[in-house]
């Protein structure tokens, strides 16, 4: 009965992040959704700029806390281990859901793409940062990422293994594929508005200060192997290092 109760969590948790980032896709790039990014403003620019700052604050906090090696050896005591990524999952998604729904369109343009040629390469490029977002997921191991490896081990009464230390497609030419292709898709659009750019900057000041903290404990994990990988492969720009080799 335990066992059948935690793996309908766990897929009940993947479900709601499965519609919470379909959802986002549309917030961000203004597709579909009924409120998105850049919908009607309704409070002064200065509570705007407060509300959404402290949205995507609250977002990172408990996206990199949660994710620390400490902080999931102590909630492990209170959380059962097959549902500790269920759960993550879960409070990322629901503080995903409170970001779109709180969140404060600013109006002003900052700028606007009208030719067609360049419209149509940034809206390409829009839907590239996502399909590199969910490639990279599944190269990693989609399952284990958002939780359901977790509890589908438990359910069949077999141990959890970690993942092995694997550098597929991707991962061989930048060290975080998942965190460029959400940049390229919050910076890719025709129409950037002050909303828009408030969550572009943040977000990339966030990836960047994560990536600092994931690396530390990746080494830590990984020990030699992250080491070397680190030297050989850039961190977000494909073939930086092989330039500033050459120059
Ligand atoms: C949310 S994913 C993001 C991965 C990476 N930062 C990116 O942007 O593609 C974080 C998980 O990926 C795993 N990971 C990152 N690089 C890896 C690699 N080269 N091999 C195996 N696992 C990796 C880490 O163990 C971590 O649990």
């Amino acid at each position: 009965m335990k066992k059948v109760l935690f793996l309908l969590y766990g897929i009940l948790c993947y479900c709601l992040f499965l519609g919470t980032i379909l959802y986002a896709m549309g917030f961000v790039g203004n597709l579909f959704v009924p409120k998105s990014i850049d919908s009607e403003p309704r409070t002064s620019l200065m509570s705007a700029v407060l509300i959404n700052a402290s949205l995507l604050l609250l977002f990172a906090l408990q996206h990199s806390i949660m994710a620390r090696p400490a902080f999931k050896e102590w909630w492990t005591r209170y959380v059962p281990a097959p549902l500790e990524r269920s759960t993550y999952v879960l409070l990322a998604s629901l503080c995903l859901i409170l970001l779109m729904w709180q969140w404060q369109p600013m109006g002003g343009i900052v700028w606007n793409v009208e030719h067609s040629g360049l419209k149509a390469v940034l809206s390409i490029a829009y839907l590239s940062g996502w399909s590199i977002v969910f490639t990279s997921t599944f190269l990693i191991n989609h399952f284990d990422l958002f939780g359901l490896r977790q509890v589908w081990l438990y359910f069949k009464g077999k141990a959890y293994e970690p993942l092995p230390f694997r550098l597929p497609l991707f991962y061989k030419m930048v060290r975080h594929p998942l965190y460029l292709g959400f940049m390229i898709a919050f910076w890719a659009t025709p129409t950037m508005t002050m909303a828009h750019l408030l969550f572009a900057i943040l977000t990339t000041v966030y990836i960047l200060v994560a990536i600092q903290f994931e690396e530390r404990d990746l080494v830590a994990h990984f020990g030699e192997q992250y080491r070397r990988y680190k030297k050989w492969v850039p961190m977000l720009v494909p073939f930086l290092r092989r330039l500033k080799q050459k120059y």
